[in-house]
């Protein structure tokens, strides 16, 4: 785990910004927000204070909830429900869609391969990874491989890869905010995440049925990318890390999109926006026995970009803690080999 410092918000305000009131209840629960303040305002005041909350909630928790995010959930379900058969599908037939030495990077990750960092135990899940569709003669097409479709599912392509892009431009405006708030241009992001390789993971985690395994669902980890969205867990069970270090239950209300702050934008941002620990546990007694499905989207810059603590997060009080920069494709195999992947 990371060390578990960081600027203190009271700090960060005193530094650089006019002091502004803030809203205390940010500290007792994980704050949601309504990003059509952001996409389709009604003055101008009110989308620079939502930058600022999106900001202020960051900086406390490494998570938010995003409403009016305009993602129907008819394609989120119909996703769900083609990711759901597939999983069903007899374990023979899902390791067709494993890619020996591919990382995990697209198609079937089996049960029993991913483990949190410094874990000891697996985590107890099977994945499915989509990737950008990109030119095959693209730059970047050696370090971004084809994306595979099962053929047993006849909609997890459509429905998969729109849910993907769905949440892409989703992930881009959020950006777009962070970037205000960072005093930088709105559009920041936008040539840094064109071919970003960014990933939708569908994830089956099996019903539990040997009492006291060790494992857990998801062992507590960061995540590697820029932001995460996760649409639609279809059970509780996620865990925030607190700055106190509680563990906090987080479950999204319906039609309430959580995203999440990863690895690549803490080290961007010199640790102003923490990448936030967080677990997915198991449920006690009988309802270990239910499945639960959820679908992380890990929006990654491009391969090529190069991961540079941004100037303004660079202050006394905040010194750049990394010796060097680093492409966000030589981060990512980095961090792959430590969870198991690569
Ligand atoms: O299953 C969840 O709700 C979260 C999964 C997660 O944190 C991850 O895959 O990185
Ligand atoms: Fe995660």
């Amino acid at each position: 785990m990371h060390r578990w410092w960081r600027p203190s918000l009271k700090n960060w305000k005193r530094r650089s910004r006019p002091p502004v009131d803030i809203d205390k209840s940010i500290l007792m629960s994980i704050p949601s927000l309504d990003i059509r303040r952001f996409t389709h305002p009604t003055s101008a005041e009110d989308r620079a204070a939502f930058v600022r909350e999106l900001s202020e909630t960051y900086r406390e928790w490494g998570f938010a909830g995003i409403r009016g995010h305009g993602i129907p959930d008819t394609l989120t379900n119909a996703a769900y429900e083609d990711f759901e058969a597939f999983f069903g599908l007899p374990e023979i037939v899902k390791k067709r869609y494993h890619v020996v030495g591919g990382g995990g990077a697209r198609g079937y990750t089996p049960f029993g391969i991913e483990t949190a960092k410094g874990a000891q135990h697996h985590d107890l899940k099977e994945f499915w990874h989509i990737g950008r569709e990109i030119p095959r003669d693209h730059a970047q097409a050696d370090v971004m491989p084809a994306n595979v479709w099962p053929d047993e599912v006849p909609g997890f392509r459509e429905h998969g890869y729109a849910l993907y892009e769905a949440l892409d431009k989703l992930g881009s405006n959020v950006l777009s905010a962070l970037a205000l708030s960072l005093d930088l241009p709105e559009d920041w992001f936008a040539d840094k995440t064109n071919y970003g390789n960014s990933i939708l993971r569908p994830i089956h985690y099996p019903p539990i049925t040997t009492p006291d395994v060790p494992n857990v669902r998801a062992g507590a980890h960061e995540d590697i990318n820029l932001i995460t969205l996760l649409v639609g867990a279809s059970a509780a069970g996620l865990e925030v890390l607190s700055r106190k270090g509680e563990w906090v239950p987080y479950t999204a209300e319906e039609g309430t999109i959580v995203v999440n702050i990863g690895d690549m934008l803490q080290r961007l941002t010199n640790h102003v926006f923490p990448s936030t620990t967080h677990r997915v546990t198991n449920p006690p007694g009988e309802a270990a026995r239910q499945p639960r499905y959820s679908t992380p989207f890990f929006l990654h810059p491009n391969p090529d970009f190069l991961i540079d603590a941004l100037p303004q997060c660079v202050t006394d009080d905040n010194p750049n803690r990394y010796a060097e920069p680093i492409t966000a494709h030589g981060y990512l195999l980095e961090r792959l080999r430590e969870i198991k992947l690569a």
